[in-house]
């Protein structure tokens, strides 16, 4: 796997790792954040819920406790035969009920369950005695049980069958002024209407619902809910608000709130809220007391409505841009300031591993890798001007051991192995431009002698300046050597027979003249032979050694030239 792969691999799992992280910290933080603003708008909406409520019912209740207290009607209640007092107690009732919102009132007398009613069609005017209460009569249960019960005040959800009308009662015991109670009286708000304009008034995602003190729901958009006359069912048929939850924890949570909130009845606008699941929705639950109607009112908002996820997704989409951005981000600064450069390093470092030095274009960043490149290409720079210094160097000692190989040491003219190779050439030209050349190959004479008689140093000597005098005799461009011992040989290039039979005569006679002025008078024994194209090496020498030969048969001092036809052309 490549370097740029592994970068991005790990860039990747880091930013990822990180995004899930802050993802999840951020899912807590959020909704810690709703709930705590949830609780506070629950708490909010529950005061707003029950204000409405409360607000619309009380100036029913006042004028109903006003009704229950009219002395017409207390004087009535005692005296409910008097035609006078009723007749005072129904003009009493009648001016009551165009104050009511309903315009409707009903008052019940204990002493003979006289029920009377009116409506704000005034439909009953003048009948206003409707029914007799019947305590054997399930439907007039309610009068009797809240006598019995001797609570002042009582709302009641119920249909009245004999009247045809499902309202919200409100019920307001009429006593005397020893306390005797005397009857009911009260007003009845249409349901459907109370409803409409206290529970169900279209907040989305908001339900209001209003319960008894035994939890029994008594307003609820869904009628289906509502525990009508809960008053006089037994315990266990009511219709709690447990129904409306999912989960066994959900119910306990919230009649356990209802429980709280009874035994904090003293605390003024106290609210308890908390998480609940309705119809598979999570819901936020605030109930707050109403102490005023022995009611408990319920808000459920569900969250999911109020802050839907959806709302999220802007944040998901800036959240997934950035991380794409700060991956290519990530990818570019990579490649341009790491990747890229050692890329074109690492081109660089195997040029110079092979031996070239032209290196690549390599980029510098503004970091330890350009420093790293910089540092490189010195590096580089030293080692090919070291490179090429050592290689001058080499070639220049090479060329002196070349050379070197190919003199003689004493005499400084080219030794064997040098007039070998040389000779190799001239073969070579001579063929090539089928042109002949010279050779001479000399002795001295007795040289031995001379040794003996002054001294080696002295033979050297002798050598020495007979390699001096040759020269003389030669032309620039002629080779002198040192064959061995006392013995030189002489290529003459370009050259033809007459001028060798003249260079080698010019040599003899030289030497000979020459050494008279030392104290060390030598000559020399001169063979000449003038090679022919196509003429090996060894052929080449023989025919000059055999010359040299004559010449010393001939009695030494002398020159013998050698023609190919095995002629000599001047005997000395
Ligand atoms: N001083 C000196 N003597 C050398 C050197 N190399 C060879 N010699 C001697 O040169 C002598 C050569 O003798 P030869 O060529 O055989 O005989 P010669 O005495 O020259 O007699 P001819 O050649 O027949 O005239 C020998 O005594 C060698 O020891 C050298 O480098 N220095």
């Amino acid at each position: 796997m490549s370097l740029k792969t592994r970068i991005l691999g790990l860039a990747a799992i880091l930013i990822i790792s990180a995004a899930t992280a802050s993802w999840l910290a951020y899912r807590q933080l959020s909704s810690s954040i709703i709930e705590r603003w949830g609780q506070q708008v629950a708490e909010i909406q529950v005061r707003y819920d029950s204000a409405r409520l409360l607000q619309s019912l009380e100036r029913e209740i006042g004028l109903a406790r006003q009704m229950a207290k009219s002395s017409a009607l207390v004087q009535w209640a005692q005296n409910p035969d008097a035609p006078q007092r009723q007749a005072e107690a129904i003009h009493q009732m009648e001016s009551f009920r165009t104050n009511f919102r309903d315009k409707s009132y009903f008052v019940a007398l204990r002493s003979n369950g006289h029920y009377f009613y009116n409506n704000a069609n005034n439909e009953y005017a003048g009948n206003q005695y409707r029914y007799t209460l019947n305590p054997d009569n399930p439907d007039d249960a309610w009068f009797f049980q809240l006598i019995a019960e001797g609570r002042d005040f009582h709302l009641n959800v119920n249909p009245d069958t004999e009247l045809g009308v499902t309202k919200l009662w409100i019920d307001v015991l009429m006593r005397d002024p020893q306390g005797e109670i005397l009857g009911m009286v009260g007003t009845g708000l249409n349901l459907d209407s109370f409803l409409q304009d206290i529970v169900d008034i279209g907040q989305a995602g908001i339900t209001t619902l209003f319960v008894d003190y035994n939890g029994a729901i008594q307003l609820y958009r869904d009628r289906n809910y509502i525990d009508f006359a809960s008053i006089i069912k037994p315990e266990g048929q009511k219709n709690t608000v447990d129904l409306l939850f999912d989960t066994p924890q959900d119910k306990q949570k919230i009649l356990g709130m209802l429980q709280l909130l009874k035994h904090r009845q003293g605390q003024a606008g106290a609210v308890e809220s908390g998480f609940v699941t309705v119809d598979g929705r999570e819901h936020l639950a605030g109930v707050a007391f109403l102490p005023t109607i022995g009611w408990f009112e319920i808000t459920l908002i569900d969250l999911d409505t109020l802050l839907p996820a959806s709302y999220l997704w802007p944040l998901i989409g800036v959240f997934l841009i950035s991380l794409l951005v700060s991956l290519l981000l990530f990818h570019i600064i990579i490649q341009s300031r790491i990747l890229r450069p050692l890329l074109a390093l690492e081109g660089g470092v195997k040029r110079l591993r092979e031996g070239d030095f032209n290196l690549p274009y390599m980029p510098k960043p503004d970091n330890e890798i350009g420093r790293l490149v910089d540092h490189f290409e010195t590096m580089a720079n030293r080692l090919q001007y070291n490179t090429h210094e050592l290689e001058t160097e080499v070639n220049l000692r090479t060329e002196e051991l070349h050379r070197l190989a190919r003199v003689d040491a004493l005499t400084g003219l080219k030794n064997r192995r040098g007039i070998d190779e040389l000779l190799e050439q001239e073969i070579q030209r001579a063929a090539r431009q089928n042109q002949g050349f010279g050779l001479i190959w000399l002795d001295i004479d007795h040289f031995k002698a001379i040794n003996d008689h002054y001294g080696h140093q002295a033979g050297d000597e002798v050598l020495c300046r007979v390699a001096l005098w040759l020269k003389t005799c030669l032309r620039p461009y002629d080779h002198p050597g040192r064959w061995g011992g006392d013995e030189f040989v002489i290529v003459l290039s370009p050259c033809d027979p007459q001028t060798l039979d003249q260079i080698a005569h010019r040599i003899r006679a030289h030497v000979e003249v020459e050494s008279q002025r030392t104290g060390t008078p030598v000559t020399v024994s001169v063979g000449g032979y003038y090679g022919q194209p196509g003429e090996g090496l060894d052929t080449l020498l023989r025919h000059a050694d055999q010359a040299l030969y004559q010449a010393k048969q001939r009695g030494r001092n002398c020159v013998f030239i050698r023609r190919p036809q095995n002629e000599p052309i001047r005997p000395a």
